[in-house]
């Protein structure tokens, strides 16, 4: 029954010690009955079973608030949202942060439009197009506080399309599965190139004993020009240090 969303993903997120609000909850409820009737023209998620939509999907993007402290009201990007993860979680828990959502892919963003102006978030913008040439727009480069990315790419080509973004000082955080490490020693020597510094892995369960990840890289120096590379390039040549 519908009613039960709200209570159900209270009671679940507590597992987790995440307090979510009665009224945030009717906004996830919103969120995941609009994924569902958009999902049967694009493809947003593979997930259908409530439950695990509450875990993997919406618990699993707030986790990132309950491990890193995020100040108030900084500019977070999420890479390759997709259908809004991690990023819309984020944006109804913490609604003074302003929060920018990119994706390459026209429909999906035109579903995150839609879900932005039905739910009334505020500070909330769709960027449609490739992290490689807004990372490369001085408008977008080094303007945020935080960058995210959700099951978009590996650790090293993720570091060219993400870091670009972010100021002197701020973060990239990777959510990744539970066990980052290879993909962390494939990527020695990119953080420097990148201007990256590998600050801290996080990790975390999820409520149904999901293992998971934060790879939090802090922003040091800046990202040469030269980087990301073009359209396509940095998932088919990812930088590599031998
Ligand atoms: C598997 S989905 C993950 C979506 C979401 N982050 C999540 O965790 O559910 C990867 C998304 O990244 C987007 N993407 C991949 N490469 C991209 C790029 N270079 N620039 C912008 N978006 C990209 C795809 O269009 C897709 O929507």
């Amino acid at each position: 029954m519908k009613n039960n969303f709200k209570k159900k993903l209270i009671e679940i997120a507590r597992w987790v010690n995440i307090e979510i609000e009665e009224n945030n909850a009717a906004k996830y409820e919103q969120y995941r009955n609009e994924i569902e009737i958009w999902n049967k023209k694009v493809n947003l998620t593979s997930v259908k079973d409530e439950e695990e939509f509450m875990v993997k999907h919406i618990i699993d993007s707030l986790m990132v608030l309950k491990m890193i402290e995020i100040p108030f009201g900084v500019k977070i990007i999420d890479i390759g949202t997709g259908a809004g993860f991690p990023g819309i979680p984020i944006k109804i828990s913490r609604r003074d942060l302003e929060i920018y959502l990119l994706d390459s892919n026209k429909k999906k963003t035109i579903f995150l439009e839609n879900t932005i102006k039905n739910l009334g978030l505020k500070e909330t913008y769709v960027l449609c197009g490739r992290a490689e040439n807004y990372g490369k727009n001085m408008q977008f480069r080094e303007k945020y506080d935080y960058a995210f990315a959700r099951a978009v790419s590996a650790l090293n080509v993720l570091l060219e399309l993400c870091l670009p973004f972010v100021k002197l000082g701020g973060f990239f955080v990777a959510l990744k599965g539970k066990e980052p490490e290879e993909e962390i020693v494939q990527s020695r020597g990119v953080f420097e190139i990148l201007g990256g510094r590998l600050e801290d892995v996080i990790y975390y369960e999820l409520p149904i004993g999901i293992k998971r990840s934060l790879v939090v890289v802090e922003k040091v120096g800046k990202t040469p020009i030269e980087y990301p590379r073009r359209e396509g390039i940095p998932e088919k040549k990812p930088l590599f240090m031998k």
